[in-house]
């Protein structure tokens, strides 16, 4: 599915956050959208999700406007992965996940086998699957952060969306994460992320876009965009771009902050 942002203006109330935002991804493409604390990322994710209403402009998935669809309509095409999520009960992580298949149900029904099926088969490809049984309030950030992913795919979307989705997991799981997001991608998933990392989207994106001061400021291929004057733009501090050699000659893009520490 394609989704369009077009003219987009965002923000709370009357209180535009983000201005007269462009943006398209397509099918078996990834945007990530960097920019500093505050600067609107989740506000915009948001308005895509059809949470807030846009203040001007349209989102469009597939060339439809999405104003006016009910919440079931945006269920059956996008998931979302929230930063944070406080449970209100101890669920299984399992039943987490089912919640996933919800908008697949009818109302007040009850989840079937196959329903079970997909989601102990999306914890297994996880690699979480030994987590099925404990309750979702005494696992770990990190591991909270992999079930929320599981429980988004769950839902079988067409687009997925994620705020930060490596920012709880540990150095390991952020790669296993990454990795994971490109296979659904390169099986065709539309991915929107949000990142502190800009290496992060260096290595999963298609495209990125810059915020800053509610503007998009830059937006293209990772490799035009990400340099090291945008990123001093972007994040006030003086960077370096580094490319490292990968043992099978691919070379990977690394943006090192300059601190003083460094001798
Ligand atoms: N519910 C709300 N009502 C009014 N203003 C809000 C609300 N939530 C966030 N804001 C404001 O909107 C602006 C953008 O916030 P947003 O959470 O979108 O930023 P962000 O780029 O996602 O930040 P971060 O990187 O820290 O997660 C901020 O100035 C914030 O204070």
């Amino acid at each position: 599915m394609k989704l369009e942002i077009r003219d987009l203006t965002f923000g709370y109330g009357k209180k535009a956050v983000g201005h007269d935002l462009s943006i398209d991804v397509g099918e078996g493409q990834s945007l990530c959208i960097l920019g500093s604390n505050g600067v609107g990322k989740t506000t915009l994710l948001k308005t895509i999700l059809g949470i807030l209403k846009p203040m001007e402009g349209e989102v469009l998935i597939d060339g439809i406007s999405t104003r006016g669809w009910s919440p079931a309509e945006f269920g059956k095409a996008i998931a979302y992965v929230p930063q944070q999520h406080i449970p209100p009960f101890p669920f299984s992580v399992l039943d987490v996940v089912l919640m996933g298949r919800t908008v697949h149900m009818s109302t007040f029904g009850m989840p079937k086998k196959q329903d079970r099926d997909i989601a102990c088969d999306i914890l297994k490809k996880m690699g979480i699957d030994d987590l099925k049984d404990k309750s979702y309030t005494e696992i770990s950030g990190g591991e909270r952060q992999m079930v929320l992913i599981s429980r988004a795919l769950a839902q079988k979307p067409q687009i997925l969306i994620l705020d930060e989705p490596t920012s709880n997991l540990d150095f390991g799981n952020q790669a296993r994460v990454l990795e994971y997001i490109i296979k659904l991608v390169e099986e065709g998933l539309t991915v929107v992320m949000t990142s502190h990392r800009p290496e992060h989207a260096l290595a999963a994106a298609s495209k990125v876009v810059l915020m800053k001061g509610g503007d998009a400021i830059d937006y293209g291929s990772p490799e035009n965009v990400i340099t090291e004057e945008s990123m001093k733009s972007l994040y006030g501090i003086d960077v370096v771009m580094v490319d490292a050699d990968m043992p099978d000659r691919r070379k990977a893009k690394l943006c090192i902050p300059l601190m003083n520490s460094y001798n």
